[in-house]
C-alpha cells in the first residue's frame, strides 16, 4: 500500500531571493481538494496550465496571482503521492499570500527532504539514490555533478543490490548446507560459496578503498601547506586565493589560526588551509598555532611542504609535494630523500604555472574514476555500512559451523540492507533527510 503522509505539505521549491518565477510544491492526500479551492478545477494530469489562483476559487474571493500549474496524481509522481505544482511570479507578496490560502486549506510547511523523505517511503527511490538528489541540489563543481547525478540515476544502488543479490543466493546455498548435512550435496557447493565469500570481499575492499576519491568529490580536497616560519606559505596561499586572504610579513611565526580558502580545480571543490610555521617555541599563542598546525597536515589529502632555498628539509611528511621557494634568492635541491621538489618564487612568479599544473594532476589523481568503472561512494555512511558488511562476510569464513556462518551472512545482508533502506532503516532516516534543503 502506497504511504499517504498524514499532512499536506508545501514549500517553496525554488530559491528566495530577485527571481522571476518562483515554483510552490504541494504533496499529500489532501492535494486535489485544496487545487480545486485555488483554481476551481483540477487541469490535465501532468499538463501545464495557464490558470488564476485564487484564496476561494469557488466564491471567486481575493484573486492571488496567474499561474502555471502541473497536475500530478499519485502513484507516478515524484513523492509519489497526489500533489501538484504552481509556478507563480516570484513577488515575496504573492509567496505569502499563496502560502496563507495554502495553510486556510490545511496544508502545512514541509520540513527539510520532506518531499524526497516520501519519495523514499513509498519506493519511488532508495536510500542511497534520494542521497544522490540532496548532492545534485548542493552541487557545485562539474565532478559533484557527475558523481551526484549517476547516483540518483541508480549507479551505486545497483552496485549495492547486486552484492545483495549475491549474498541471498550464497545464503540459499548456506541454508541447504543446514538443512541436509547428511545428504550428499556435492563438495563443489561448499567451495563454490566460499570462493563467492571471498570475491564479494574483494570488491567490497576495493570499493572502500576507491570510496575516498568519492568523498573527496563530494566534499572537496583538502590541501594542508607547511613548513618553517618564513619559508612563503602564506605568500603562497594568498597567490592561489588571488587575494590577501592571509597576512604576509618577514617576521618569523606571524601566522597562527589556520585560514582556509576554497576555490575550484580540474572542475574540483578545493580548500587550501594555510598553518602557523613549524618551530619549538616559547610563545603559547603560536605553540596552540603549531598544534593546530600538525592537526591540519594530519587531516589533509596532500600536504604542500615548503621551504625556503637554503633551508631543505630534514624529513618529509607522508603525501606531501615539496615545494622549494624563494628560487629568487638562491638554488633550491632537485630531489630531497628522493621526493622531487618543485622550484617556485612566490616574489617573482617563477615555477607558480608548473605549480598550478602539478596541483591540478594531483587533484585528478585524488579524485580519478574506479579503475574498474564501478561507482564510488561519496559518504561516511556508505564506507561504514559497507565495512560492516565486509566484516560479516570476514567473520563467516571464519566460521566453521554452518548455522553460525548462515548468521554472519544474515547480518552482511542487513549491513547492505540498511544502506540502501530497504531494512530497518527508521533511526536513520531523521539523520539523512535533515540535511536536505527545505522544498526537496
Ligand atoms: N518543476 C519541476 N522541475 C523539476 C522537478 C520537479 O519536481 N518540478 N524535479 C524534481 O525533483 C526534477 C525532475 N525530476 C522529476 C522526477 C520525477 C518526476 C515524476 O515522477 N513525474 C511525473 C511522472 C513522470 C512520468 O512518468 O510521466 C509525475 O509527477 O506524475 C518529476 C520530476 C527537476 N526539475
Ligand atoms: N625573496 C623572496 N621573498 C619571499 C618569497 N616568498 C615570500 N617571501 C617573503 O618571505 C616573508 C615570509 O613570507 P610569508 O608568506 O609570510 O611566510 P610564512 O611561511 O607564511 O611565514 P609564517 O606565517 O611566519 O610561518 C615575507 O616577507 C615574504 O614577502 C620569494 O619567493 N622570494
Ligand atoms: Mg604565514
Amino acid at each position: 500500500m502506497a504511504y499517504q503522509g498524514e499532512d499536506t505539505i508545501f514549500a517553496l521549491s525554488t530559491g528566495l531571493g530577485r527571481a522571476a518565477i518562483a515554483v510552490m510544491r504541494v504533496s499529500g492526500a489532501g492535494s486535489e481538494a485544496l487545487l480545486k479551492k485555488l483554481i476551481g478545477s483540477l487541469p490535465e494530469a501532468r499538463c501545464a496550465a495557464l490558470r488564476r489562483v485564487w484564496q476561494d476559487a469557488e466564491t471567486r474571493n481575493n484573486l492571488l496571482d496567474e499561474a502555471l500549474v502541473l497536475w500530478f496524481p499519485g502513484p507516478r509522481s515524484y513523492t509519489g503521492e497526489d500533489g501538484f505544482e504552481l509556478h507563480l511570479h516570484a513577488g515575496p507578496a504573492v509567496i505569502k499570500a499563496v502560502a496563507e490560502a495554502l495553510v486556510e486549506g490545511g496544508a502545512r510547511p514541509a520540513e527539510a527532504g520532506e518531499f524526497t523523505r516520501r519519495a523514499f517511503m513509498n519506493g519511488r527511490m532508495d536510500l542511497v539514490e534520494a542521497e544522490g538528489v540532496a548532492d545534485l541540489v548542493e552541487a557545485e563543481t562539474e565532478s559533484q555533478r557527475k558523481l551526484a547525478l549517476a547516483q540518483t540515476d541508480g549507479a551505486l544502488s545497483r552496485l549495492y543490490q547486486n552484492w545483495a543479490d549475491r549474498l541471498k543466493r550464497v545464503l540459499a546455498h548456506q541454508e541447504a548446507l543446514i538443512d541436509f548435512p547428511d545428504e550428499d550435496l556435492p563438495p563443489e557447493v561448499e567451495q563454490s560459496l566460499l570462493d563467492e565469500i571471498h570475491a564479494l570481499i574483494a570488491a567490497m575492499q576495493t570499493h572502500i578503498q576507491e570510496g575516498d576519491r568519492g568523498e573527496r568529490i563530494r566534499r572537496g580536497v583538502v590541501f594542508a601547506i607547511t613548513g618553517p616560519p618564513n619559508a612563503g606559505k602564506s605568500s603562497l596561499l594568498n597567490w592561489l586565493a588571488d587575494r590577501d586572504a592571509a597576512i604576509v610579513s618577514p617576521i618569523a611565526g606571524t601566522t597562527r589560526d589556520a585560514i582556509e580558502i576554497s576555490g575550484i580545480l580540474a572542475g574540483v571543490r578545493v580548500t587550501f588551509v594555510d598553518t602557523a610555521g613549524l618551530r619549538e617555541t616559547e610563545d603559547a599563542i603560536e605553540a596552540e598555532g603549531v598544534k593546530r598546525a600538525l592537526f591540519h597536515v594530519k587531516q589533509a589529502d596532500c600536504v604542500l611542504q615548503m621551504f625556503a632555498a637554503g633551508d631543505a628539509p630534514q624529513e618529509v611528511f607522508p603525501a606531501s609535494v615539496l615545494i622549494g621557494n624563494k628560487t629568487d634568492l638562491g638554488p633550491v635541491p632537485q630531489a630531497v630523500q628522493g621526493h622531487r621538489v618543485m622550484p617556485v618564487s612566490l616574489e617573482t612568479g617563477q615555477g607558480l604555472d608548473q605549480l598550478k599544473a602539478m596541483l591540478e594532476q594531483k587533484v585528478e589523481a585524488l579524485t580519478a574514476s574506479s579503475a574498474s568503472g564501478a561507482p564510488l561512494l561519496t559518504r561516511a555512511r556508505h564506507k561504514a555500512g559497507v565495512k560492516e558488511a565486509c566484516a560479516c562476510l570476514e567473520g563467516a569464513l571464519q566460521q566453521d559451523w554452518p548455522e553460525m556462518r548462515g548468521e554472519e551472512l544474515r547480518l552482511a545482508m542487513r549491513a547492505l540492507g540498511r544502506l540502501t533502506g530497504h531494512v530497518g532503516v527508521e533511526d536513520l532516516l531523521d539523520a539523512v533527510f535533515g540535511q536536505f534543503c527545505i522544498g526537496k
